[in-house]
C-alpha cells in the first residue's frame, strides 16, 4: 500500500511537467541534462521528446495502475480471507463457552458478533486504517512536489487545510463515536425482534400480535438506521465545508489582493498555483476525513470483541489453526454415579436452588426424578450433564469427580430434553445429529427408529428417512419431534441416558411402547428420567423426589 501510495503520487505529479514542456519550446534548451540525455536517445526535437515523455508517462499509469489493481486484489482478499476466519473462530469461540453464558446472553447478539464484528474488524477499521495511512502518505507526497515548485503556496495550502481538518475531525469525533454504540447497540436489538417475532409465529399469528412486533422492529431499525443516516451525514458534510473554506479562501485572496492594489495579472499566476494544489489536496483531505470517521462509527463493535479476536490472533501465532475440538480421555463408569453435598445457585438468582443433595445412581439402573414444577429437578440433570458447574459438592462417577474430565463423562451421556431442537434437515440427518452424510450409520439409523416406536410413521413417508423435517421440525407434531430425539438418543448408544420429560408429548399408547423399549434396555445402560406422569417411572428402581432444592430418595 505504501508503494502504491508512491506511485500513485508520482502518477498525479507526472503530468505537470509534461504540460510545462508541451508549453514551451525551448525546455530542453534551459535544461542541459535533460538536453544530454535526450541526445542520447535520439528525441532532442522539442516534438519528438514530447512524444517519448508523453509514451513514458503513459507506461507509467499502465504500470502503476496495474500494480494498484493487484494490489486492490491482494486487499480484498486478505480482508475476506481473514473475514470468513475470524468468523468461523468466533461462532467456535461461542459455542466452546460454558451454558451459562448462553442462558445470560441473547442469541441476537452473538448473531451480531458473528455476523459483523469480523466484517467490521477487517472492511471497516483495518483496511480503512492502511487506507487513511495511504491517502496520508499520498496527500505528504503531492505536497513535497508542491514545495518543490512552489514553497510558499505549499505551506498556505497545508495551513489552512491541517487546521480545517483539525477542526472537523475534533469537532465531529464524539458525535460519530455517539451513533457508532447506537447502531451497535440496535442492531443486536432488530435482530432480537426479528428472532422473536418470527420465532413465536404460532403465538404472533392466534394472539395478533403481527403490529406489536412489527412495531418493536420498527423502534429498533428505526434508531439504528438513524444512527447510520447521522453517520452518513456527517461523513458528507466535511466535504462539502473544506470545498466551501478553501474556495472562498481563494476568492477572498483575489479580493485581498485586488483591495491592496495588486494588479490583475500579477494575481492570475498565484492563483492558479493556489488552487491546483488545494483542488489537488482537497480529495485527499476528504478522503482522509471519511476514512477516520468510518473508523470511528465501526469501533465500539470492534472494542465490545477486541479480546477475542485478540485470542483468536494468539491462536494463529502459536501456529495452532482452527478450534482444538480433540478427542478427550474417555471417563470410565462401572460402579455408580454418587451425588455428594451438591449445591447450586445460579450467579443471578437470589438463592439457592439445589441443597446439600446426597444419594447413589448404580449402573445400570432405572431412576425417575419427580418433584413440583420449580423444584430444581432440570437444574440437577444440567450439573449431572456437565452444563452447569455445581456452587459446592460435586458428582463423583466411580469415585472420579465429573467436573475433572467433563468432556470425558459427557462422552458416556445421551440427553433428551424437553424441548427437541431439530435442525432443518431430514429426519437421517436430525438422528445422527453432527454427522457428515457419508459418516452415518444407516443401520444404527433404523435400529434407533424402530426403539423409538417410529417406523410406522416413516413407512408412510414417500421419501422414508431422507424426508425433510423444515425449520425447527415445524412439518412434524410435537410426538413425532419427540420420538426423533429420543431416536438420536438411542443413535448414539450412550451408557447413560438422560431424559427430560421426554414422553409428555406422546399419547399413552406410544408412551407405554417406548417405556417398554427404555425397559428393555434396564441393566444394559443406566436411565435417569425426570417425568410428571408416573405411568413412565412405573418400573423404575427407585425415585428421587426433589422439594424446594432438597433431594429424597424414595
Ligand atoms: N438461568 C436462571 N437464572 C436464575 N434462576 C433460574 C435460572 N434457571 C432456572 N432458575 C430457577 O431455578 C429454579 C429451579 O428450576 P428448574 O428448571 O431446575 O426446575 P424444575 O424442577 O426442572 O421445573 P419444571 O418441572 O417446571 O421443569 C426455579 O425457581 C427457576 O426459576
Amino acid at each position: 500500500m505504501l508503494f502504491g501510495a508512491i506511485l500513485e503520487a508520482l502518477g498525479i505529479s507526472a503530468i505537470l511537467p509534461l504540460v510545462s514542456v508541451i508549453g514551451d519550446a525551448t525546455f530542453l534548451e534551459r535544461h542541459p541534462y535533460l538536453m544530454d540525455w535526450a541526445r542520447c536517445c535520439g528525441v532532442a526535437e522539442h516534438t519528438s521528446f514530447i512524444i517519448v515523455s508523453a509514451l513514458f508517462i503513459m507506461l507509467l499509469y499502465l504500470l502503476k495502475n496495474a500494480y494498484i489493481a493487484w494490489e486492490c486484489r491482494l486487499q480484498i482478499s486478505f480482508a475476506t480471507n481473514n473475514m470468513v476466519y475470524y468468523s468461523r473462530e468466533l461462532l467456535g469461540k461461542y459455542l466452546a463457552k460454558p451454558y451459562l453464558f448462553h442462558v445470560n446472553n441473547n442469541t441476537a447478539t452473538l448473531i451480531r458478533n458473528v455476523n459483523s464484528g469480523a466484517s467490521v474488524a477487517f472492511n471497516a477499521i483495518m483496511m480503512p486504517m492502511f487506507q487513511l495511512l495511504t491517502e496520508i502518505i499520498t496527500a505528504a507526497t503531492i505536497w513535497l512536489m508542491l514545495i518543490i515548485v512552489d514553497p510558499i503556496t505549499a505551506l498556505m495550502v497545508a495551513g489552512i487545510l491541517s487546521v480545517l481538518l483539525l477542526a472537523i475531525l475534533r469537532g465531529f469525533r464524539r458525535k460519530i463515536t455517539r451513533q457508532g454504540k447506537v447502531q451497535n447497540e440496535f442492531s443486536a436489538q432488530y435482530i432480537k425482534w426479528l428472532n422473536q417475532g418470527l420465532g413465536a409465529i404460532k403465538e404472533t399469528k392466534i394472539m395478533h400480535k403481527e403490529a406489536f412486533f412489527v412495531q418493536e422492529f420498527g423502534k429498533a431499525y428505526d434508531k439504528f438506521g438513524h444512527a447510520n443516516g447521522i453517520f452518513n451525514f456527517l461523513n458528507q458534510l466535511p466535504r462539502t465545508i473544506i470545498e466551501a473554506v478553501v474556495v472562498s479562501g481563494l476568492l477572498l485572496l483575489i479580493v485581498i489582493k485586488a483591495l491592496m492594489g495588486g494588479s490583475p495579472e500579477s494575481i492570475v499566476p498565484l492563483l492558479g498555483m493556489l488552487a491546483l494544489a488545494a483542488f489537488r489536496l482537497m480529495p485527499s483531505a476528504n478522503r482522509i476525513v471519511s476514512f477516520y470517521n468510518g473508523i470511528k462509527f465501526q469501533q465500539p463493535l470492534f472494542n465490545q470483541l477486541y479480546d477475542e479476536f485478540y485470542a483468536i490472533r494468539k491462536q494463529i501465532e502459536q501456529g495452532k489453526s482452527g478450534q482444538e475440538y480433540t478427542s478427550c480421555l474417555p471417563m470410565e463408569f462401572q460402579d455408580k454415579i454418587s451425588v455428594r453435598a451438591l449445591a447450586f445457585k445460579y450467579p443471578e438468582g437470589k438463592k439457592r436452588v439445589l441443597k446439600n443433595i446426597n444419594f447413589d445412581i448404580p449402573k445400570g439402573s432405572f431412576v425417575g426424578i419427580i418433584g413440583s414444577s420449580g423444584a430444581g429437578k432440570t437444574t440437577f440433570v444440567d450439573i449431572l450433564l456437565g452444563l452447569l458447574k455445581p456452587t459446592s459438592g460435586s458428582i463423583y462417577v466411580d469415585g472420579v469427580d465429573i467436573g475433572d474430565n467433563i468432556h470425558g463423562w459427557q462422552e458416556n451421556l445421551a440427553y433428551v430434553p424437553q424441548t427437541i431442537y431439530l435442525i432443518d434437515g431430514t429426519i437421517k440427518e436430525n438422528i445422527a445429529l453432527g454427522l457428515k452424510m457419508q459418516d452415518i450409520d444407516e443401520e444404527k439409523v433404523e435400529r434407533a427408529i424402530a426403539m423409538a416406536e417410529l417406523a410406522d410413521y416413516i413407512a408412510t413417508l414417500p421419501d422414508g428417512i431422507n424426508t425433510k423435517v423444515g425449520e425447527r421440525g415445524v412439518k412434524l407434531s410435537g410426538g413425532q419431534r419427540q420420538r426423533i430425539g429420543i431416536a438420536r438418543a438411542l443413535y448414539q448408544q450412550p451408557k447413560v441416558l438422560v431424559l427430560d420429560e421426554a414422553t409428555s408429548a406422546l399419547d399413552n399408547e406410544t408412551e407405554k411402547n417406548i417405556t417398554e423399549t427404555i425397559l428393555k434396555l434396564k441393566g444394559k445402560i443406566t436411565i435417569i428420567a425426570i417425568a410428571h406422569r408416573t405411568t413412565t417411572l412405573a418400573e423404575c428402581d427407585f425415585k428421587v423426589k426433589f422439594i424446594n432444592g432438597m433431594a429424597q430418595v424414595i
